[in-house]
């Protein structure tokens, strides 16, 4: 692997960025351009979808978990190919941030796998790719997850909050990010509070995907007609995750085991207990933030079903909304979030700590390569 890494770069004025996450429901990549100096978001550019086919997800399913290996192999495959076709369609970046897929994360004993070759994209596209942005973190004893934070403290800024809010990301796995924007800076103490708040449409999607072949509940509709098993949901809750201290972390399948919990329940029932879990863990999670956020912006798929924004609204002590009340999109804020990150690595700024991912001390993770040898940074 040529991985040529750089220096923090002498410049300082804005620059565009595009950013690629492919996360962890395994149904695609989004790429999202910003303009960014590393401190403000200027303005967002061009955004871009590219849906992977049901054998590509087949091959990335069965690589999750796993850390090394034939699957992990062809899983790089099919991540490197559908990243070249999304990125090539966007022209007049200056950095790429890559994310790559999450196959395994288990920060504290094995460490954190993103398959995907971030080099080899350099090359391709002719342009500097930061990638690998987990593990610097988690070598210096953080959960390397979320990373997002210091990009939605810039959101508050940019949407001109000047009260703490709350970001919440529902997609595989959601996760929540406390943002006190009266701070100078992400990094300062109690700007960022930060953590996953448990299984959000994993479980969901896997029930459906089981049950009725479909790769999601459309709409919340089949979780519209059921009714919520409190037991499963007592159950649910006991776990002691839910007690933990922030900041933590999970990996896709932790709780994959509550479709099994489920699994006497109607279609219905089922998919509106598993729906209730997913707010019921926000709710346990908002506990640990240090007062309540003016609101909760919901942004990641999950926002697009309506049962779990109800039972949000319903379990929540704030307002709840997605983040296209603010003028942010929802679709694209966390390949947004690593353009945004790339641009700090490249600055060396930091890109998590203590308070987002329980990290020793403040660290820019992330690789850079570069096209070739010559070729300066962003
Ligand atoms: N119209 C919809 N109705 C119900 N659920 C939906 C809808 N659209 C998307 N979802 C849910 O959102 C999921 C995708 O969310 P998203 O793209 O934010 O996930 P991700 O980025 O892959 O995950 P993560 O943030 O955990 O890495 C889908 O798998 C589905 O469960
Ligand atoms: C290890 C890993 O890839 N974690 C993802 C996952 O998906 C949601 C949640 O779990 C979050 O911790 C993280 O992604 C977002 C983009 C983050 O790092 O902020």
């Amino acid at each position: 692997m040529n991985r040529a890494s750089g220096k923090a770069g002498a410049k300082t004025g804005p620059v565009s960025a595009l950013g690629a996450m492919s996360g962890t429901s395994l149904d695609g990549v989004d790429g999202a351009v910003i303009t960014t100096d590393g401190h403000e978001i200027y303005s967002f550019g061009a955004s871009d979808y590219r849906r992977y086919t049901a054998a590509e997800r087949a091959t990335l399913a069965a690589a999750l978990g796993k850390w090394a290996g034939p699957e992990v192999e062809a899983a790089t495959q099919v991540v490197d190919a559908a990243h070249r076709d999304l990125l090539a369609r966007f022209s007049g970046i200056d950095l790429v941030g890559f994310h790559g897929q999450t196959l395994a994360h288990a920060p504290r004993t094995r460490g954190t796998l993103q398959v995907g070759d971030g080099a080899a994209l350099a090359r391709h596209l002719g342009v500097p790719v930061v990638w690998d942005f987990r593990s610097a973190d988690v070598e210096l004893g953080g959960e390397g997850a979320p990373l997002a934070p210091f990009f939605h403290f810039a959101c508050a800024r940019y949407i001109g909050a000047e009260t703490p809010v709350a970001f919440l990301n529902l997609g595989g796995v959601g996760n929540l990010t406390w943002v006190d924007p009266a701070r100078a800076a992400p990094q300062e103490d109690g700007a960022l509070l930060a953590f996953d708040t448990g299984p959000a449409n994993a479980p969901l999607n896997d029930l459906m995907q089981a049950r009725l072949g479909q790769p999601w509940d459309e709409g919340g509709r089949i979780a519209a007609q059921g009714r919520v098993e409190q037991g499963a949901l007592e159950l649910f809750l006991a776990e002691p995750y839910f007690a933990r201290i922030p900041p933590k972390s999970l990996d896709r399948n932790d709780f994959s085991e509550m479709v099994a919990l489920v699994g006497e329940l109607s279609d219905a029932d089922a998919a509106a207990t598993l729906t209730a879990m997913c707010a019921a863990g926000v709710a346990e999670g908002l506990q640990h933030c240090p007062r309540p956020p003016a609101r909760v912006l919901v942004t990641g798929g999950g926002r697009h079903n309506p049962v779990l924004m109800r039972m949000l609204e319903v379990s929540l002590d704030c307002p709840v909304a997605p983040v296209e009340d603010v003028g942010l999109d929802g679709d694209m804020l966390e390949a947004q979030a690593f353009a945004y990150l790339a641009v700090r690595v490249a600055r060396g700024l930091p890109t998590s700590c203590p308070g987002t991912t329980g990290v020793r001390a403040a660290v820019a993770g992330g690789t850079i390569s570069r096209p070739d040898p010559a070729h300066s940074l962003a």
